[in-house]
């Protein structure tokens, strides 16, 4: 009998791209790419539908939120991603308990766009002493929507970090009374300056990130690494074109 090398293929190349802000410029790149399906998606104009598949390239697309692009690039609902490093630093570290326990997606590529920044930041007349209080014993509350990133961040020294999960408007928390500071990202700065606040600290730099199904590198590779590649060569390309976005304030 014999032994089958590769699992039978049983769906196109699947490629989750992020809903949102984002989608704008992440198409065009897949446009350049050679995903012609993609074109409708930058125009930023709501996607025609949630599954677009391009049988000329071979490719599905699947569009979901951003903080979901991993989980179905992890779990195997598509074989690469599209999303922030954001999302994978939030995702990164131990399974919490109860969650299905995933092999990790694996990050291949940075494409450029989508540059922001995730920092801490506070109400103005907290700014001086921030470095000192970050160290201080005593307690902090933190409102984020990115709970493990501020937790890795902040945590582990003396003081005691108390988290406030929130799923948007994070700037009014402190104005509120709910938070001392917050961990969120920032690009233009716009948001925090309209709300008193200012950056007290850049945990680190976030742009879009190419990621992979562990499974799918390994037993789809003669399909995956061309379009690895012609994504990436359109983000070379976009950069040349001065389409990386400046992530510093
Ligand atoms: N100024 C910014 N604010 C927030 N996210 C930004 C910014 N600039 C770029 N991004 C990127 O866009 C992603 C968020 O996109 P968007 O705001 O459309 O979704 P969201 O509403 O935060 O996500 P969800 O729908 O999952 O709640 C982030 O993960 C980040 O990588
Ligand atoms: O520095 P800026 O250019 O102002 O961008 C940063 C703001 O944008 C994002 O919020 P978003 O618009 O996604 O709304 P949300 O609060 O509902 O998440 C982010 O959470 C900040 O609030």
């Amino acid at each position: 009998m014999e032994v089958p090398t590769r699992i039978p293929t049983p769906r196109p190349l699947t490629l989750a791209l992020p809903k949102g802000r984002m989608l704008p410029e992440v198409a065009d790149l897949c446009v350049r790419a050679g995903i012609a399906a993609a074109r409708p998606l930058a125009t930023g104009e709501e996607p025609p539908a949630l599954l677009l598949d391009d049988a000329d390239a071979g490719v599905r697309l699947l569009l979901v939120r951003p903080g979901d692009v991993w989980s179905y690039v992890a779990f195997g609902g598509a074989d690469l991603g599209i999303t922030g490093k954001d999302v994978l630093e939030e995702m990164a570290g131990p399974t919490p308990p109860g969650w299905l326990d995933a092999p990790a997606a694996v990050e291949l590529a940075d494409l450029g766009v989508g540059a922001c920044r995730m920092a801490v930041a506070g109400p103005a007349a907290g700014a001086a002493t921030w470095p000192w209080r970050r160290h201080q014993p005593g307690r902090l509350r933190v409102a984020t929507k990115y709970p493990r990133c501020a937790r890795r961040a902040l945590g582990g020294g003396p003081v005691e970090v108390e988290v406030i999960p929130l799923a948007g408007s994070v700037e009014l928390a402190p104005l509120a009374g709910l938070a001392d500071v917050i961990v969120d990202l920032v690009a233009t700065g716009r948001t925090l300056r309209t709300h008193g606040l200012v950056e007290y600290e850049v945990l680190f730099p976030s742009t879009a990130r190419l990621i992979a199904n562990e499974a799918s590198l390994r037993l789809r590779e003669e399909a995956v690494l061309p379009l690895v590649e012609r994504l990436e060569a359109a983000a070379r390309q976009g950069a040349g074109r001065g389409g990386e976005r400046a992530c510093a304030g």
